[in-house]
């Protein structure tokens, strides 16, 4: 699914969404790189119950581990990575929303003469978590319905932020649909399931992978974006 129609995430925000009488039965973990993301999620969530939101740290480690404490404190029915991200040309532009249909710990491998082995290919584990793809579909399609630029596909997980055009074509070889690149979902991911708990992840797009230029990203406008998906959570997962 890829519908690149604005999004007017004013209309999202019904009274319904906010005073919701259904308050979703599931009880969900929403792990956040940094701060301001984990606000946006707030102030989307509104006063919805059932969520905890947390900031785990930026990277891959720090979020399994802040996934796994918080795991083994309380019991979740979903676990949701959710931030900011890069999006991948002619899938997902600046402000929208990528919802993951698939997890993949895209630079987890080895160097070789002949190119990249992913961590699956050299026999040493998985390089890919599957998403709660009934929740994932249900969400884009709220998204879609509500009119916001979506697109439903793989979420890369990287330990270093592309930045050149080179790299970043080197990962859409890997994964040819590749829709954007974060770096925190696979960490989220591997303690969700260590725990059995389904787990979806929500990328909203401040940049787009390739050369670097932090002054360009749009994090204003992608905050906003994550704050509209975030909405969306109590009506899609009670
Ligand atoms: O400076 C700020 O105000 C600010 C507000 C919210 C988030 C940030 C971050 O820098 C978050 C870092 C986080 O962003 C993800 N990200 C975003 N773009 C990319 C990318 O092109 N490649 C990889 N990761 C990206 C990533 O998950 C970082 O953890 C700053």
């Amino acid at each position: 699914m890829q519908d690149h129609s604005q999004s007017n995430s004013a209309a999202l925000r019904t009274a319904e969404t906010y005073n919701s009488p259904h308050s979703p039965a599931q009880r969900v973990l929403i792990v956040t790189a940094v701060d301001a993301e984990k606000d946006a999620v707030l102030r989307g969530l509104g006063h919805a119950s059932g969520f905890d939101v947390i900031a785990g740290g930026v990277g891959p480690a720090a979020t399994a581990a802040a996934t796994a404490r918080q795991l083994i404190q309380v019991s979740y029915d979903v676990v949701i990575s959710a931030g900011i991200a890069g999006g991948f040309a002619g899938q997902a532009e600046v402000s929208s929303i990528v919802i993951a249909d698939a997890i993949i710990a895209a630079d987890l491998g080895s160097e070789t003469e002949d190119g990249f082995s992913s961590v699956q290919e050299l026999g040493f584990g998985t390089d890919r978590i599957q998403v709660d793809t009934a929740s994932a579909r249900k969400l884009a399609g709220a998204l879609n319905r509500a009119g916001a630029a979506v697109t439903l596909g793989p979420v890369l997980t990287v330990s270093t932020t592309t930045g050149t055009a080179a790299s970043a074509e080197r990962l859409v070889n890997r994964v040819p649909n590749a829709a954007a690149e974060a770096m925190e979902g696979f960490g989220v991911a591997t303690a969700a399931a260590a725990a059995g708990v389904p787990v979806l992840e929500i990328r909203s797009i401040s940049n787009m992978v390739g050369p670097r230029d932090r002054s360009a990203w749009k994090i204003k406008e992608a905050l906003q974006a994550l704050e509209t998906a975030s909405s969306l959570l109590p009506e899609v997962l009670r």
